[in-house]
């Protein structure tokens, strides 16, 4: 069985950055402003350990081998609605990867998450998928995000999320032992509504002005 391996972001640019989302009073425009941002430095840590080999270039001064990226192609997934806020992010740094959506919504009661939308590329089994969503609360959206992946074909998936709750990276974490999680913060717990607390509040609703 895989190790299931957690790494938060440390670095001081993403922790700032997290503060300015998790401020009550930052407006949808900044919000959506911050998240882009700090999706860029997350797509730089999730892809710290690409391997590369050696290509022979021509600089103006002279022929060496220089590093290019190589191994597998990526595609990044987005769990629609707020992962849209930090897929321009992902996308500026990976421009040629191929990008997949999942539509998944929490049901507000019972808090299981329900798909309205999937679409992924064809050959994503060859593909190392980028799976990215800015909250991780009760794990549950994740957990069917990646099980949704897995039947497609995904064999190698890394999730990256902003702020996670222990229960959610428990729950992901015994589900999805194979998959490396990623996020700026973990917070201490759910509240009764499974929002995460201190959290940021809805992300999707932050983003996008709605309640
Ligand atoms: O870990 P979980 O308990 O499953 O919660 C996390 C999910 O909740 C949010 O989406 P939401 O259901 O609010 O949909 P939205 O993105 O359309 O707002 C968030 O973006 C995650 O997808
Ligand atoms: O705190 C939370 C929990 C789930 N989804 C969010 O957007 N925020
Ligand atoms: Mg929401």
């Amino acid at each position: 069985m895989p190790i299931p391996t957690l790494t938060v972001v440390d670095h001081p640019l993403v922790q700032h950055k997290l503060t300015l989302l998790r401020k009550k009073d930052t407006p949808t425009g900044r919000f959506r402003e911050v998240m882009r941002e700090l999706s860029t430095l997350m797509a730089y840590e999730l892809t710290r350990d690409l391997p590369l080999e050696s290509f022979s270039v021509e600089t103006p001064m002279a022929r060496f081998d220089a590093p290019i990226l190589s191994g597998k192609k990526l595609c990044i997934v987005s769990i629609m609605r707020a992962g849209q806020g930090i897929l321009d992010g992902f996308i500026t740094l990976l421009p040629s990867a191929r990008v997949g959506h999942v539509g998944l919504y929490r049901e507000q009661e019972t808090l299981t998450p329900v798909e309205y939308y999937f679409k992924v590329p064809e050959d994503i089994e060859e593909r190392l998928v980028l799976l990215i969503d800015p909250m991780l609360a009760t794990g549950r959206s994740a957990v069917a995000a990646v099980h949704r992946l897995k039947e497609a074909g995904a064999a190698s998936i890394k999730l990256a999320v902003l702020v996670a709750a222990p229960e959610g990276l428990r729950t992901f974490h015994d589900s999805h032992p194979d998959v490396p999680v990623y996020a700026a913060a973990v917070d201490e717990r759910l509240d009764e509504q499974g929002y995460i607390l201190p959290g940021l509040g809805d992300a999707g609703d932050r983003l996008y002005g709605t309640r």
